[in-house]
């Protein structure tokens, strides 16, 4: 699966530099071209993989590229203003290569929550090939008005693209020294599990796959529409390829024991998004790993079981041979899930949010009211 990748908004430009490096380390070619899109000219100055002429301002008669300060109204109106910048720069992007486009953007701040739907929106009209978003929700610790900006574009989000992939960084892994080096690990693992994934379809011959995972399956997974999670786990390989107990190949059912603990693992423990696995609609699971780890009934069994799992039939699977890999790794993508408990949580706490904010500001414009009032009568004004 080959993507357009487009990062709007800090997180999104630093999530698209995660995948390009993702792609360079494995010498994948799943990225043909990444944009990344702000109104902060800082935050694209510290990108470090997106190519410098790649990098697009916008909004810079509004706010002077000094960002939108978490105001994603104010960010959605910058992108009615000059979609025209971005949708140029697609234009000019090799779109017979192109098997879909993935939009990425942090929900919780002003520009990616902001502009993003407004750019899914506007891709969808022009082009046929899907528009994918990448949304990530802000941690519960960030406060009201992430929470409220995340409630508000992920509704619109979900909406103008063809499918959600949420990312909830609650779910991110704790125990880093700064905010910044776990969001670094976020958006490596982030890259992993799409890499993984969009990397399947790719192989370029020298490895045959048993089960082969195109883009059409990746296509036909996310046309469910709505809201997808994505599970991800790997298993270390003690031994060194050939050396398996000395007979070159594994035992079979050690690999299939092997696929199914991993798959499980992905599926039970390990999604972007927390949710009922029983609300999915469609499910599709990807085994990497070297050729000889990559047991055709092993996969057949975790693919039988992620059916059971989930309740659904409609889940695809394959493999994707990685010849040197020194560990068998699991992607299993879950699409359309209507029972997300986060979500729920998130618009609660938005609606609470709003509520408060409302009542503060009339508050406030009392509170001057009474200030501004000498108590004697009426000050003429100056002008
Ligand atoms: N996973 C991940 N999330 C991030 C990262 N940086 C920020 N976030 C999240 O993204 C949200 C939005 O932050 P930014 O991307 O900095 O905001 P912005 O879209 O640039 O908008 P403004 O700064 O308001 O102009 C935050 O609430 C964080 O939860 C990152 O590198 N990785």
């Amino acid at each position: 699966m080959r993507l357009a990748l487009i990062g709007v908004g800090q997180a999104g430009g630093k999530v698209a530099d995660a995948f390009l490096e993702y792609a360079d380390r494995t010498d994948s070619d799943i990225v043909v071209d990444a944009l990344a899109v702000n109104t902060a000219k800082a935050d694209l100055l510290g990108l470090r993989r997106v190519p410098v002429e790649k990098r697009l301002l916008i909004g810079t008669d509004r706010v002077k590229g000094h960002g939108v300060g978490a105001d994603n109204e104010l960010g959605a109106e910058i992108a009615a203003d000059d979609s025209e910048v971005v949708m140029d720069a697609v234009a000019g992007m090799p779109s017979h290569e192109i098997d879909a486009f993935l939009l990425v953007a942090g929900l919780g701040g002003g520009t990616g929550s902001g502009v993003a739907p407004y750019l899914a929106k506007e891709l969808r009209r022009r082009y046929e090939e899907p528009v994918y978003g990448l949304g990530l929700l802000p941690g519960k610790d960030e406060g009201g008005i992430y929470t409220l900006n995340a409630a508000r574009s992920f509704q619109t989000f979900v909406r103008e693209v063809d499918n959600l992939v949420v990312y909830d960084n609650d779910t991110m892994a704790k125990g880093y020294d700064s905010l910044s080096s776990g969001f670094a690990r976020a958006n490596e693992d982030l890259a992993r599990r799409f890499g993984v994934l969009f990397a399947a379809g790719e192989t370029d011959g020298s490895a045959v796959p048993e089960q082969v995972v195109d883009a059409s399956e990746i296509i036909n997974t996310l046309a469910s529409g709505g809201v997808s999670t994505f599970g991800y786990a790997s298993s270390p390989l003690e031994r060194k390829r050939g050396l398996f107990g000395g007979k070159g190949r594994p035992d079979t059912s050690e690999a299939t024991q092997r696929i199914m603990a991993t798959v499980r693992q992905a599926t039970l423990g390990r999604l972007t998004l927390p949710c009922e696995i029983t609300s999915a609609e469609r499910a599709l699971v990807v085994v990497a790993g070297p050729p000889e780890m990559l047991s055709r009934g092993g996969i057949e069994k975790a693919r039988t079981w992620l059916e059971d799992a989930t309740g659904t039939m409609e889940v695809r699977g394959g493999d994707f041979p990685v010849p040197d890999a020194d560990e068998v790794a699991a992607a299993v993508l879950l699409s359309g899930v209507s029972d997300v408990p986060r979500v729920k949580e998130l618009q609660a706490v938005a609606i609470e949010t709003q509520r408060s904010m409302r009542e503060v500001s009339e508050t406030a414009d009392d509170r001057l009211s009474d200030l501004l009032w000498s108590g004697e009568g009426d000050l003429e004004p100056l002008f």
